[in-house]
């Protein structure tokens, strides 16, 4: 029987499965007590996912008939799941390296922000940009994130602002989604910035609308297929109530709310995320206890950067006291033309030095609960049976020494 199954990966010196009962999520004590096989072996059936994973011994046993595609010795090596980042902007042109220098020399990135720099910068290039140029850019940085070990990535819009070039960005996206082996998040971020010309309120209006309305058509016909709705809820960008409107008009057509929130200065962006069933909520340095409690209540997730408060030197946001108070802490690369990182090692790695979590926790946090944030857990962020078989191979007899201590 030629190529009964696609693939055995045999004999690994660890499995590390992260959870075996097909949990959606962890929480604190789970993130600390990581499902991990000695000597273990996993099948990959035709489909691309897992049929069998569990000890070597075992699975040479059950399979000693099958034939495989493709087999690989795992001897003295890790097997783990693919790694997923929760938060991306990967879609844009012209690099903003003269900032960085503006930023070393004391100005912060509202300072930058507010004199028609960062974000609308990148908006007056990315607007220019063919999509030719754009999807060229793009499938470098997913081909570079996915041999640091990332599999599923959420992509952001949010380089356009007008309807024109957000549709371009999701073109994109949707591209990429359909020609590249990565698995893609896709996000419409739309209110990243209060574009030129307009105030956030005429903002707001023009993406309820006409955005969401054209978003709506394009979904439905197959055009593109857009899964998550996003706003930069911030001082001077769109306040709460203009944040309300907009996730609540995205929900109605059928998106998951995943949006920046109390990033810069504490918004409520936490308690609102709660309120409105978001699946997820980004960076959170300025998150309040009672937006802690709120999201924990809500089982919406927290995709933590530890690149941006690297990068902006803001304050950390409080990993240990949101795991503590039963949050779900997953991770995100937020990869920008602000924040240049594709690895999520290093995230995981920063994670740990600045935000006090452990390794396992980082690695939960950059699985199985970036999953979650996505409303993907049920196919990735772990290895069990039935779900994708998206794993990676390292050369190391330890996942802790090579994917988080050498990143
Ligand atoms: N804070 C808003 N958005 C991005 C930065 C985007 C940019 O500066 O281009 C972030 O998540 O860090
Ligand atoms: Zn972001």
């Amino acid at each position: 029987m030629a190529g009964e199954h696609r693939l055995l990966l045999h004999n690994a010196q660890q499995l590390v499965l992260i959870c075996t009962k097909g949990e959606k999520y962890l929480l604190q004590a789970g993130m600390q007590n990581l499902a991990v096989l000695d000597n273990a072996s996993v099948v990959i059936g035709k489909d691309g996912c897992v049929k069998a994973v569990g000890h070597a011994d075992a699975i040479r046993r059950q399979f000693s008939e099958a034939s495989f595609e493709k087999i690989i010795d795992c001897s003295g090596k890790c097997i783990l799941p693919g790694l997923v980042d929760a938060h991306t902007h990967p879609v844009w042109a012209g690099d903003r390296v003269h900032e960085f220098a503006m930023k070393l020399a004391g100005a912060s990135y509202m300072d930058i922000h507010q004199a028609g720099g960062g974000i609308h910068f990148t908006v007056e290039h990315t607007q220019k940009a063919s999509e030719e140029e754009l999807f060229n850019t793009f499938r470098h940085r997913l081909l570079r994130m996915l041999r640091a070990g990332t599999t599923l990535v959420e992509c952001k819009s949010g380089y356009g602002l007008n309807l024109e070039t957000e549709l371009k960005m999701l073109r994109v996206i949707e591209q990429a989604r359909q020609l590249l082996d990565s698995n893609i998040s896709s996000t419409y971020c739309g209110a990243h910035s209060v574009p030129k010309g307009k105030n956030a309120t005429e903002a707001t209006d023009d993406i309820i609308n006409n955005h969401l309305p054209k978003l709506k058509e394009l979904n439905l016909n197959g055009e593109i297929h857009v899964n998550n709705i996003d706003v930069f809820c911030e001082k001077g960008v769109f306040d709460l109530n203009c944040t309300r409107r907009i996730l609540q008009a995205g929900k109605e057509i059928g998106l998951q709310i995943n949006f920046h929130g109390d990033e810069l200065h504490p918004m409520k962006s936490a308690e609102l995320g709660a309120e409105l069933g978001a699946q997820a909520i980004s960076h959170l340095e300025e998150i309040s206890d009672e937006g802690i409690a709120a999201m924990a209540s809500a089982k919406c997730a927290a995709v933590l950067l530890p690149t941006t408060a690297y990068m902006l030197r803001l304050k950390q946001p409080q990993a240990r006291k949101m795991l503590k108070e039963g949050v779900i802490v997953a991770l995100g690369s937020d990869f920008n033309p602000n924040a240049y990182c594709y690895s999520m090692p290093m995230v995981m790695h920063l994670a740990c030095v600045n935000m006090k979590m452990s390794m396992n926790e980082a690695l939960a946090a950059a699985t199985i609960n970036a999953a979650y944030a996505l409303g993907r857990s049920h196919m990735h962020g772990s290895i069990e049976n039935g779900k994708q078989g998206d794993l990676i191979i390292i050369n190391s007899s330890r996942y802790v020494l090579k994917l988080l201590f050498k990143t």
